[in-house]
């Protein structure tokens, strides 16, 4: 691991469910030595419950409530690589609050790409007993406008390496905060 790179902000990371934010997010903390904070991962420890089980026994509403109150909290922090689900961009307050100390990396991958690294998991509620192209498809569809929104650059994860992606991203990233600063 490399000395700790300070960004000056957070590292936001959105994008489709499979699109490698939680992937990333860790390549991203062992080459920069950067803190994570997968969101899923610390609203599952929180409420003592896997997503799938936050979604059917309390719903999705009150899932994405426990989003925001996070995001919301994380605003404090800095040089964060915060892993987003992939569901954080579709609220408007979720993304003023993800952009108040963060630069926002959208990734991307093509439907058949997301499907290939979906197929085997059981974790993502959302999708699950829909798992076929056509439906991710049309659900990236209908995210599109909102993520394209929300990002201040995109970073297409497509036949690449995490570490090429990595690279990519700081890429992109510092070019951002020197046009920003
Ligand atoms: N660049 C990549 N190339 C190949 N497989 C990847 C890549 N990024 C992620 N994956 C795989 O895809 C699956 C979903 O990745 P994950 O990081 O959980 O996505 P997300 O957090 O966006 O839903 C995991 O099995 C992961 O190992
Ligand atoms: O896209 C979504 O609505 C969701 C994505 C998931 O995270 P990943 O994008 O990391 O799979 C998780 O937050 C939840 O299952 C809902
Ligand atoms: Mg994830």
């Amino acid at each position: 691991m490399r000395d700790k790179k300070d960004f000056g902000c957070n590292i936001v990371l959105i994008g489709f469910m499979g699109a490698g934010k939680s992937t990333i997010a860790g390549t991203l903390s062992e080459m920069y030595g950067l803190e994570v904070v997968e969101m899923d991962q610390l609203i599952s420890e929180r409420e003592n419950m896997s997503i799938p089980m936050i979604f059917e026994t309390r719903g999705e509403e009150y899932f994405r409530n426990l989003e925001t109150e996070l995001l919301i909290e994380l605003q404090d922090r800095k040089n964060v690589v915060i892993s987003c689900g992939g569901g954080v961009p579709m609220r408007e307050r979720n993304v003023a609050e993800m952009k108040k100390n963060g630069r926002v990396a959208l990734l991307s991958a093509s439907p058949e790409v997301i499907l290939e690294r979906v197929k085997d998991s059981h974790d993502r509620p959302v999708i699950e007993g829909r798992k076929n192209v056509e439906y991710i498809r049309s659900l990236m569809e209908k995210r599109r406008e909102k993520y394209m929104a929300a990002a201040d650059f995109i970073v297409n994860t497509d036949k690449k390496s995490a570490e090429e992606i990595c690279r990519e991203l700081v890429e992109k990233l510092e070019e951002c905060n020197k046009i920003i600063k």
